[in-house]
């Protein structure tokens, strides 16, 4: 029986492997971590070879401890950190440099020209995206522009250029297939979500080749299968690739949400927020981003897109720089050991503030401190931050779809926290939903492969099977607190002098 779903997951800090029965359980799983490289302030790079050596290895690792033979997997799903852009040599396969990471802001200057130039509306109304440095169109723009004799090689066609979706499908297929999914694609400020394809003004403003480009594919069907003779998976060469998404559109697949309305919330170093909107794009009027959630048989499924920068980061703050405790699960239960936030808000704009503030002077601010202030306040005023950021961000989502929501569901490794899931749910005043086992973004991956595998024929007929998860009914009115965060979040903004 090919009942199996192979999951590779391959992150911002490390590459995992889950292996799924078809009903969501998880048969065996493998993590490898590799290194961040800051080669100037402002500046992140990953090595493409260690990207794709961590995934191999753990993917091979999986399997080989799952006691499952590779011939009752069914299919191969990818998810991946978005944006990251790299480039490699057509003939050998070897990395041209390294990948420039999303969060590198190295094109900042550049970006900043292109909003000064009036190019905003012209790149929202065709990407849904504001010409910001995170998305990939102005890195490759960066690698051409300052890899020796990289333009003329990739015109040549000697050279091809992606995202990491299609740096893993190339390497897995042995250079068969050069493509990217419609939910990598649309983070790229180059791809016209509506007709979904490259957009031939976009590529020429940035001065990218198009013929560079991988081929746009949607997220689930033939995708290639894994050739012999990829390091370390000897073992899976023949496996068919049947899904590939951004992993934050893979979590929001894999938490169910494919109704228009439906959204979910990820709690990790930051937020990501995704709704579903269908099948129409929603222009945001409120600062929020407008992608591709997927493409499946010739329908595509919008969604509105916002995100915190600092999330779980704060908590590592005050773990790491101030010392007020020792492990983040600390946090939660100092926090609980007060009754309310003394009047203590931190407003973790540690680099500035993203959707729907769009603030890159705001900085961090702590307010309202008092001589009683202890850390028990500090670590409740740091998970309410979190929380009521998502809130801002969910307020300006329900502006824009215009209705309000209904439930939150939830995942990311800070989402454990049972005192920020509450105040969530009293601040937004609808349930919270934590599913019990949380790597949403692997099941995602794994669905779109069963259905490209055909083990289901419609993302209504996954049931994922297990413990129910844990849902946190509104119980406390937080509106005051909520009015007193928007004074606080005022004193956090325009801070840094340009
Ligand atoms: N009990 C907790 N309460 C609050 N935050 C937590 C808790 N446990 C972990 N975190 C936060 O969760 C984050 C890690 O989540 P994870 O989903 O692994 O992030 P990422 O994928 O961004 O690396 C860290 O920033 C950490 O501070
Ligand atoms: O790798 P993650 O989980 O931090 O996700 C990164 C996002 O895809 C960036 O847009």
């Amino acid at each position: 029986m090919t009942d199996y779903l192979l999951a590779l997951d391959q992150g911002t800090t490390s590459s995992r492997a889950i292996l799924f029965t078809r009903q969501g359980s998880v048969v065996s799983s493998a993590q490898i971590p590799f290194s961040q490289y800051y080669p100037q302030p402002g500046w992140v790079e990953h090595d493409p070879l260690e990207l794709l050596d961590s995934q191999l290895r753990a993917a091979a690792q999986c399997v080989a401890q799952s006691g499952v033979r590779p011939g009752q997997i069914a299919g191969v799903g990818l998810a991946n950190q978005r944006e990251t852009a790299l480039m490699w040599e057509r003939e050998t396969g070897k990395p041209v440099g390294r990948a420039i990471v999303w969060q590198c802001r190295r094109t900042a200057a550049f970006c900043t020209q292109l909003r000064e130039q009036g190019y905003t509306e012209a790149i929202r109304a065709r990407t849904g995206l504001l010409p910001d440095a995170y998305f990939s169109g102005t890195k490759y723009r960066w690698l051409l522009e300052h890899t020796p004799g990289a333009r003329r090689r990739a015109e040549r066609g000697e050279l091809l250029c992606g995202t990491v979706d299609s740096w893993l499908l190339w390497n897995l297929t042995g250079g068969k297939v050069h493509a990217s999914d419609y939910s990598n694609c649309c983070r790229t400020m180059l791809f016209d979500i509506h007709r979904r394809c490259w957009d031939e003004t976009l590529c020429q403003l940035l001065d990218v080749p198009m013929g560079w480009l991988p081929q746009p594919v949607e997220n689930s069907g033939d995708l290639g299968t894994i050739a012999s003779g990829v390091p370390h998976l000897q073992d899976l060469a023949g496996l068919p690739i049947r899904g590939a998404a951004g992993d934050q559109q893979a979590a929001l697949f894999g938490q169910g949400c494919f109704q228009a309305g439906q959204l979910k919330n990820t709690y990790g170093t930051g937020c990501f927020t995704l709704m579903n909107t269908g099948e129409t794009p929603v222009l945001s009027q409120n600062g929020l981003l407008t992608c591709i959630g997927w493409g499946l048989e010739g329908k595509t499924t919008y969604i509105l897109e916002g995100s915190v920068f600092n999330a779980g980061s704060s908590i590592q703050w005050l773990r790491d720089e101030l010392g007020i405790i020792r492990q983040a699960s600390d946090c939660d239960r100092l926090a609980e050991q007060v009754p309310d936030n003394g009047g203590v808000y931190l407003v973790s704009a540690f680099t500035g503030l993203g959707a729907p503030h769009w603030d890159m002077y705001a900085r961090g601010t702590v307010v309202g401190l008092t001589r009683g202030t202890t850390r028990a306040h500090l670590c409740r005023a740091a998970l309410e931050g979190i929380a009521y950021q998502t809130a801002d961000l969910i307020a300006a989502m329900e502006r824009d779809a215009g209705r309000p929501i209904q439930s939150l569901r939830v995942d990311g490794g800070a989402s454990v926290s049972d005192f920020m899931m509450q105040y969530q749910a009293d601040l937004l005043g609808v349930p919270v939903e934590r599913p019990a086992v949380v790597e949403t973004t692997a099941w995602g991956a794994a669905c779109l492969a069963g259905l490209g595998a055909g083990l289901w024929h419609s993302p209504q007929e996954i049931a994922r099977e297990g413990a129910p998860g844990r849902a946190y009914a509104p119980k406390t009115d937080r509106s005051r607190e909520y009015a007193r965060w928007q004074k606080a979040l005022e004193r956090a903004k325009a801070w840094e002098e340009a």
